[in-house]
């Protein structure tokens, strides 16, 4: 059988994750990558907030250790901005030069540059350029497979440019060279939220920006509040029902203009209002490939575009933006264009998590379609400070919700907020995506005291005799 070639546009965790696994079906792979391999997710976006967001949970168990006994004595946390940052540019580098280590040990052939298609197509394969910085085109590939994994770009309001010194997109925040005296986040989104958090539990004075009456919008109401509650605690400030209709510099810090006329003032402002995909200069209109209703790549549940052998993934196709999806999504491509059996992605069962303090796990039906009695469920809700293992390590914001099909039992989803929710949320993912019974978590033994330990409890006030029948 001839060796297919596939040719994938950016090196993502989109990009990288089906390189990996073309390579190791035996197709011939080249990987074309802009700004460096692991993509914005390892680079810019993902990986050096999550580091961020590691130290301010460093400097918030500092600042907490009284509630369980310790003291620093008086003395104040100290955090040195410009060490951090240095550890989470070195750390995003090293993340991605391993990751580029690993392509080329699997023979994966890289190139850096813009991949786009070429005006001239063949007909039956597909021809790609890659133009280098200087924009001229340094190589052209001839491919049966491409993968569009191009990722997205932060959004910019035109009246709101970042400038990377007082008005910043995420992306500028890790070149800072001093720690802002006062930042406005705009946008309370998943990315407005983490930064607000993060940034404020570092002891960074935070105004965020909310343009809806609460946090987070997209998110269950009951973990908001929590969000909102210990961020305002901490000493930050929410301001609500405030759409930016401008920032500006102003004398040595900014001003962040409202729609209705208010103004918010500060030493920076961090623009967290969303992104847009990367599909510009790609030249689809020579491939035929579509964009849907808001300029993403438009894919089915095996990741097909509308041309035959061109696939995409990742948040260049707007599915889910995450990391963990634009993965999976990559390697359904390439399953399916290397003939291996394949299931479509199903997006009810993926888990996400919002890292702010306490961080908010999900998995399965959104919340509010149980709680609107749109799917009969039962529900139940345990306040973390019930559970021991919590009260021992002093952490008691939060709470575990789950919930199952009211008829059978079937597990159908939870919210977590809990420190470490990422962590917690995998059972509850595992029993929503193997179709398991609140009995099945409720009749597996775990670890007495642990926070684990509220998921199995759940599970067993869900339980009904009929369940047991
Ligand atoms: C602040 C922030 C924090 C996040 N945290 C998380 C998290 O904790 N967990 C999670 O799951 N998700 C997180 N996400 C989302 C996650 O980063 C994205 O879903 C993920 O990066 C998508 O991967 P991708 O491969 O589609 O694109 P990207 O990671 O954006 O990679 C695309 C690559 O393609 C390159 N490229 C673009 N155009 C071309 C071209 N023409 N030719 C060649 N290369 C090109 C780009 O330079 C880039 O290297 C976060 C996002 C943000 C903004
Ligand atoms: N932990 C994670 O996994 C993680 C972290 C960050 C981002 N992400 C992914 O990225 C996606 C996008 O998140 P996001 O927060 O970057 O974008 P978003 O589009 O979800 O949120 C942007 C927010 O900005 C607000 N906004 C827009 N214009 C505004 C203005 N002029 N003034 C004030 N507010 C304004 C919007 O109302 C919205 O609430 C998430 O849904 C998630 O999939 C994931």
């Amino acid at each position: 059988m001839t060796v297919l070639r596939i040719v994938i546009l950016g090196g993502g965790p989109a990009g990288y994750e089906s390189a990996l696994v073309a390579a190791q079906l035996g197709a011939r792979v080249t990987v074309v990558d802009r700004d460096g391999i692991g993509g914005s997710a390892v680079l810019t976006d993902c990986v050096p907030s999550k580091t961020l967001i590691s130290t301010s949970d460093r400097v918030t168990a500092m600042r907490d250790a009284s509630r369980v006994g310790v003291g620093t004595g008086g003395g104040e946390v100290v955090v040195d901005f410009a060490a951090v940052n240095q550890r989470i540019k070195e750390l995003a580098q090293q993340q991605s030069e391993d990751i580029a280590e690993r392509l080329v040990r699997e023979g994966v052939t890289v190139l850096t540059g813009s991949g786009r298609f070429s005006a001239s197509q063949p007909g039956r394969t597909h021809r790609i350029e890659v133009v280098d910085a200087a924009g001229g085109v340094a190589d052209t590939i001839e491919a049966d497979v491409v993968l569009l994994a191009t990722g997205g770009t932060p959004r910019v309001l035109s009246t709101a440019v970042p400038d990377g010194e007082r008005i910043l997109s995420w992306r500028d925040v890790y070149d800072l060279t001093e720690v802002p005296e006062h930042l406005i986040v705009v946008g309370s989104g998943v990315t407005g939220a983490e930064f607000a958090s993060g940034y404020s539990e570092a002891g960074v004075p935070v105004t965020l920006v909310s343009s809806r009456d609460r946090v987070l919008p997209g998110e269950d109401p009951d973990a908001a509040d929590v969000i909102e509650q210990v961020f305002t605690r901490r000493g930050g400030t929410l301001v609500k029902q405030a759409r930016a209709a401008a920032v500006r510099r102003s004398g040595g810090g900014v001003e962040v203009e409202l729609t209705d006329g208010r103004v918010v003032t500060g030493s920076h402002a961090l623009m967290c209002v969303g992104s847009v995909p990367n599909v510009e200069g790609l030249g689809l209109e020579h491939a035929g490939v579509a964009l849907d209703e808001h300029g993403y790549i438009a894919v089915d549940r095996v990741s097909r575009t509308s041309v035959p052998s061109i696939y995409a993934a990742g948040d260049c196709t707007g599915v889910l933006l995450l990391a963990s999806v634009a993965g999976m999504q990559g390697r359904i491509a390439m399953w399916h264009a290397l003939g291996e059996a394949v299931a479509p992605l199903r997006l009810k069962t993926v888990a996400a998590n919002i890292f702010t303090n306490p961080e908010i796990a999900s998995v399965g039906i959104p919340y509010s379609v149980v709680a609107s009695g749109e799917l009969p469920a039962r529900i139940v809700k345990l306040p973390l400070a019930t559970n021991a293992r919590a009260k021992m390590q002093g952490h008691l914001d939060g709470f575990v919700k789950l919930y199952c099909r009211a008829a059978t039992g079937h597990v159908i989803g939870a919210v977590i907020v809990a420190p470490n929710a990422s962590e917690l949320i995998f059972p509850v993912t595992l029993a929503v995506q193997r179709s398991l019974t609140v009995n099945h978590l409720a009749a597996t033994i775990g670890v007495y005291p642990s926070l684990s330990g509220s998921v199995a409890e759940a599970a067993r006030q869900l339980m009904l005799h009929d369940d047991l029948d």
